[in-house]
């Protein structure tokens, strides 16, 4: 079933246009990429979605429910999670008060809890107690996937979430969205690596100037390789 979908949103700041139309789906359980060089509105897209601007026209519905230009908390009620661009961590805040300010359980037993984000980042349990402001780069990552986590979402939507992490720490984070994956979680993915997005994702969406020019999938439903997801980002 559509989880989420985009019928031709416009959006932009002030007077200037960003978002000339875009339209996506996405299915419960499809992991899916939005690709695209600097500032051609993959964030935008993002903000649109989580409500955090308001689109100028068209559509954003979440099962099948119109939801265009609801504010964040509704768009996070209905079941989206957003890690967004930049991490956002609550500098004083410890790292425990960070994600249960986030937590939310929309339907009976929920999946995420604090001890089950402990256990999916083991490393955050250790520093559960430390402000956000004393973590490295990879562990406020964490942080802000485990804060999204906690909101129990059934589509995740992750904004640059490797950026400016060391190799290693950037290697975690995608086995463990790996992981989200074979447990059925729906993500959206916008990430310069394009390896890893090659190997996770189901599908890829390439924006151009706010418009979406090419959907990217493998006739067999297989991988699409890196190489052919390259020659879309040069264009
Ligand atoms: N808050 C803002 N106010 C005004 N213009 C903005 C704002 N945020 C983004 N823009 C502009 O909107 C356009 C699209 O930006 P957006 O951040 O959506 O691109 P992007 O594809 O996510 O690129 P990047 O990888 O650089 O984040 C750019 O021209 C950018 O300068």
């Amino acid at each position: 079933m559509t989880l989420l979908s985009l019928h031709e949103v416009k959006a932009g700041y002030g007077s200037a246009q960003v978002l000339h139309g875009i339209s996506l789906e996405i299915a419960e359980g499809e992991v899916v990429t939005l690709l695209g060089r600097n500032g051609m509105g993959k964030t935008t897209t993002v903000r649109a979605i989580m409500g955090l601007i308001k689109p100028w026209g068209g559509k954003v519905m979440i099962d099948g429910k119109d939801m265009t230009g609801r504010p964040p908390y509704e768009i996070g009620r209905a079941g989206v999670g957003l890690v967004p661009e930049g991490r956002q961590v609550f500098p004083t805040l410890t790292v425990e008060e960070n994600l249960l300010a986030a937590a939310k359980t929309p339907h009976g037993r929920a999946r995420w809890t604090l001890p089950e984000v402990f256990k999916f980042f083991p490393r955050l349990k250790e520093r559960r107690k430390n402000l956000g402001a004393q973590l490295s780069g990879g562990e406020q990552q964490m942080v802000a996937i485990g804060r999204a986590l906690m909101t129990n979402p059934r589509l995740l939507l992750l904004d640059e979430a490797t950026e400016g992490l060391a190799p290693l720490i950037r290697e975690e984070i995608w086995s463990r969205l790996g992981v989200l994956k074979a447990e059925g979680e729906a993500i959206l993915l916008i990430d310069k690596n394009v390896g890893a997005l090659a190997a996770l994702a189901d599908r890829h969406y390439v924006i151009e100037k706010g418009e979406i020019v090419s959907t990217v999938a493998d006739a067999h439903g297989g991988p699409v390789p890196a190489a052919e997801l390259e020659r879309y980002l040069h264009l």
